[in-house]
């Protein structure tokens, strides 16, 4: 059987996709994280009126003489609305960010007055225009603040308040549904009887589709039997989902009722990866089903590689895929050179660069996911890593 390329697979996931995006228009305070699906705009100018930069008085500049004396006559705070003005031989004391008054041009911090109350001393001479920041020299209104596409964080959500823009368009949270099949697995806590396993896959693809900006509709383990994996799949198209993750039942097994129940609806591929290789893909109905396999390695590699990104460019993102961090390997490792290998690695940033240090190798190893920090890509025709190569690493966590 020939097998795809990872990033060919990936093609045919993002394929089934969806071409349109839900939008939705929400308050500032519910957009972190959001992708903007319209270009935000300013609705008011930074500054939106000269104001001082300092703590200190507003003057006019011709009057500046080192030793001259003015006669103070307002005082205006942050915020406040001051109607006074300043005229010839006078100033008003005036605080960072306070509108500046009529007629002043300069600010004169206290530090180079005397700080007086009635009247004040000019300490030193500054060029006119001092300590002023002027209308609109940050942001005119109009003026383009985000674009379409960008991810809203923290720096951007600061941008679109202080440019006075209220609400933003952004797509949707990606509606998901995580379905675990196998008959030996339990719910985490539950008693085992011989051949039972606790049920891990749910609750780990879960959380990195939520770690990538999906909701989690549904989520359910069922057993290896073709009317439940069904039942699970209505359940899934009548919460509306934009996609369906399943886990286990891909591979060639007796029960794997994956493979029997939707072989109508999916496809059944090999992909040229370790761990990985049995993956399936296709809609039923008008919904897009990913088919990862149960080996809980396996799983969370699919994860990153196929199901990461389809839940991305759901959600309106531009870049889909993690980019790779350099690194030399601390020591050697055997490579399936026919496969593109995910190595399950620690990570060791010190003086003398990046290491990446392998784990045990091993699909079925859900008991070492926990020290897992990235996972090392070595590329098809490699048969080997060894100590000191440059090697690309997803970095996780
Ligand atoms: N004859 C063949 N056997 C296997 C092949 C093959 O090509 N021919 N492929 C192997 C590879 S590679 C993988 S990976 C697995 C994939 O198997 P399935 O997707 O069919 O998964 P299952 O058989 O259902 O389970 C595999 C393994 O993982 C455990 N598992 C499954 N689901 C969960 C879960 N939700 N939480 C925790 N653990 C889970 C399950 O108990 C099995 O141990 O097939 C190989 N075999
Ligand atoms: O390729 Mo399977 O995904 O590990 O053992």
């Amino acid at each position: 059987m020939t097998l795809r390329t990872v990033a060919e697979h990936r093609e045919h996931v993002l394929a089934m996709l969806p071409d349109r995006r839900r939008t939705r228009r929400v308050p500032l305070d519910q957009a972190h994280g959001r992708v903007l699906a319209a270009p935000a705009t300013a609705q008011e100018a930074v500054p939106r009126f000269d104001n001082a930069a300092m703590d200190g008085y507003a003057v006019r500049h011709v009057d500046l003489r080192e030793g001259a004396t003015l006669a103070v006559v307002g005082h205006v705070g942050a915020g406040a609305a001051s109607s006074v003005r300043v005229g010839a031989g006078e100033a008003v004391r005036i605080m960072t960010g306070a509108r500046l008054p009529e007629g002043a041009d300069t600010v004169v911090p206290f530090e180079l007055t005397d700080d007086g109350r009635e009247r004040v001393r000019i300490d030193a001479v500054l060029e006119a225009g001092r300590h002023i920041r002027r209308t609109a020299e940050d942001v005119e209104v109009g003026d383009l603040v985000v674009e379409s596409g960008v991810v809203v964080d923290a720096l951007t959500l600061a941008a679109l308040a202080a440019t006075g823009v209220a609400d933003v368009l952004v797509v949707e949270r990606p509606r998901l549904a995580v379905i675990s099949t196998g008959s030996e697995l339990r719910a985490p806590g539950e008693a085992l009887g011989a051949g039972q396993i606790p049920e891990s896959n749910s609750l780990m693809i879960a959380a990195l589709v939520e770690e990538a900006g999906a909701d989690v509709v549904l989520r359910t383990s069922v057993p290896d039997e073709s009317e439940a994996v069904q039942e699970a799949l209505r359940r899934a198209h009548a919460a509306e989902v934009d996609l369906v993750v399943l886990s286990g039942g891909v591979s060639a097994g007796d029960y794997d009722v994956v493979r029997q129940a939707l072989a109508d609806h999916l496809e059944f591929v090999g992909v040229a990866m370790s761990p990985g290789r049995p993956q399936a893909l296709g809609l039923v109905g008008d919904v897009p089903v990913v088919g990862v396999p149960g080996n809980p390695v396996a799983a969370a590699v699919s994860v990153e590689v196929f199901v990461r990104p389809a839940v991305l460019a759901l959600a309106g993102h531009r870049e889909i895929t993690r980019p790779a961090l350099s690194a030399m390997a601390s020591q050697g490792w055997s490579s399936k050179d026919d496969r593109e290998q995910y190595t399950a690695v620690r990570l060791e940033v010190s003086e003398n660069g990046s290491w990446v240090h392998p784990l045990a190798h091993g699909s079925h190893r859900a008991g070492s996911l926990a020290a897992v920090e990235g996972w090392a890509v070595v590329p098809r025709g490699t048969s080997a890593v060894r100590r000191g190569d440059r090697v690309d690493v997803l970095v996780v966590r």
